[in-house]
């Protein structure tokens, strides 16, 4: 079983008035794991996040990190010993790229010159450019801010990531490469990482397990994904879940199963071209796009690309939204590879299904 990094034990928050935020939540985040916590608008997903480093202090019940009780560290320090990313990245806008990655290990005490070299080091490290570090905040796109916030967040290498919707503000794009690029991270770097969202597809990339919460911050489920898109625990879960989830639970199936064709390949698209589809390549071999048989209408832009590796849900959208029905195979330098079938991965599809029914 993994080890607990966190616990909330029969935590309970209650504002002014009204409800209460969060009842009487009790559970156990695994160490080195990404537990995302996701849940309709209000239901206490960012209250129960925030008392984790005493940003909001519980009404009573008890929470532990490493197996200390957070009631008994001083607040600021505590704050400072987890990274925390929110959704509008929350820099400084009239300090540059670098100093505000720098912020915490200021703080802390180490040098201005170490500070900096450590920024630079963690531009890298999340995919950002080097001379982006000398640049205000508001010089960077939307995509560009949030590496910033996580490496601001990584700075002073927390054991410990609060996340809270930190993906929310940006393009469904840019999106899905920064949820790419937390995977990517997170499996070198294995932090324990807490991470807000509304969104249950979100929540299903990147949950090692998913709490679903209901409005009052009561835990409607909390398991791997999978289970929570093939087993519902109940109506909220189900409803929450959506009509999607069938679909959704494709991301849990490899595709490796499925055939890779070769098909004709053209360096420039021809016009008034040819009998068949042909993929259209770069001179790197990378594709560009499609040559149709019909109106020679030079490059058809493709669908999305099939990574060998990628799962059933890659493989079904690979092959649905290329132009010729044929999903485009690349390998993991991008180099063109061959092509899918959608009628052999609505068939592994289904085969895949049956060994689930009969699995015990
Ligand atoms: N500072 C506050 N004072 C009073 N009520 C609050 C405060 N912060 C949150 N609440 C209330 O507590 C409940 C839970 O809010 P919380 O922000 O934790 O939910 P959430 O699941 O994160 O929602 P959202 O996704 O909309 O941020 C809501 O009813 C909210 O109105």
């Amino acid at each position: 079983m993994a080890e607990a990094m966190i616990e909330f034990q029969s935590v309970t928050k209650q504002y002014q008035g009204g409800q209460p935020a969060v009842d009487g939540l009790s559970m156990s985040i695994d160490k080195g794991a990404i537990t995302v916590f996701v849940g309709p608008s209000g239901c206490g997903k960012t209250t129960s996040l925030r008392m984790i480093n005493r940003m909001v202090e519980p009404t009573s019940g008890t929470i532990t990190v490493g197996g200390r009780d957070v009631s008994n560290e001083p607040a600021a320090r505590l704050r400072r010993s987890m990274g925390y990313v929110m959704q509008s990245s929350g820099l400084m806008p009239h300090r540059s790229v670098l100093d505000n990655i720098a912020t915490v290990p200021r703080l802390n005490g180490v040098s201005k010159a170490a500070a900096r070299k450590r920024a630079q080091e963690l531009l890298d490290v999340v995919g950002l450019a080097s001379v982006l570090g000398k640049r205000y905040p508001s010089q960077l796109s939307g995509g560009q801010q949030q590496r910033v916030g996580v490496a601001r967040a990584l700075a002073a290498d927390p054991p410990v990531l609060l996340m809270d919707e930190p993906f929310s503000a940006v393009d469904p794009v840019v999106r899905d490469e920064l949820q790419q690029e937390l995977l990517r991270l997170q499996r070198e770097l294995a932090k324990t990482i807490v991470f807000v969202t509304h969104d249950i597809d979100e929540a299903t990339v990147l949950g090692d397990k998913v709490a679903v919460f209901a409005v009052g911050g009561k835990l409607a489920q909390y398991a791997a994904p999978e289970e929570i898109l093939r087993a519902p625990a109940n109506d909220f879960v189900a409803s929450f879940v959506g009509r999607d989830r069938g679909f959704r639970h494709l991301a849990f199936n490899d595709a490796d199963a499925v055939p890779v064709h070769p098909v004709k390949t053209v360096a420039a698209p021809q016009l008034g071209a040819d009998s068949e589809w042909a993929v259209v390549l770069d001179g790197d071999s990378r594709p560009l796009g499609w040559a149709s048989p019909r109106d020679g209408a030079g490059l058809i832009p493709g669908g999305s690309l099939f990574r060998r590796g990628d799962t059933l849900r890659r493989a079904l959208d690979a092959a649905l939204s290329s132009p010729s029905g044929l999903g485009v195979v690349v390998d993991d330098d991008g180099r063109f590879a061959g092509v899918l079938k959608s009628e052999e991965v609505l068939a592994l599809i289904e085969e895949t299904r049956h060994n689930r029914e009969d699995a015990p």
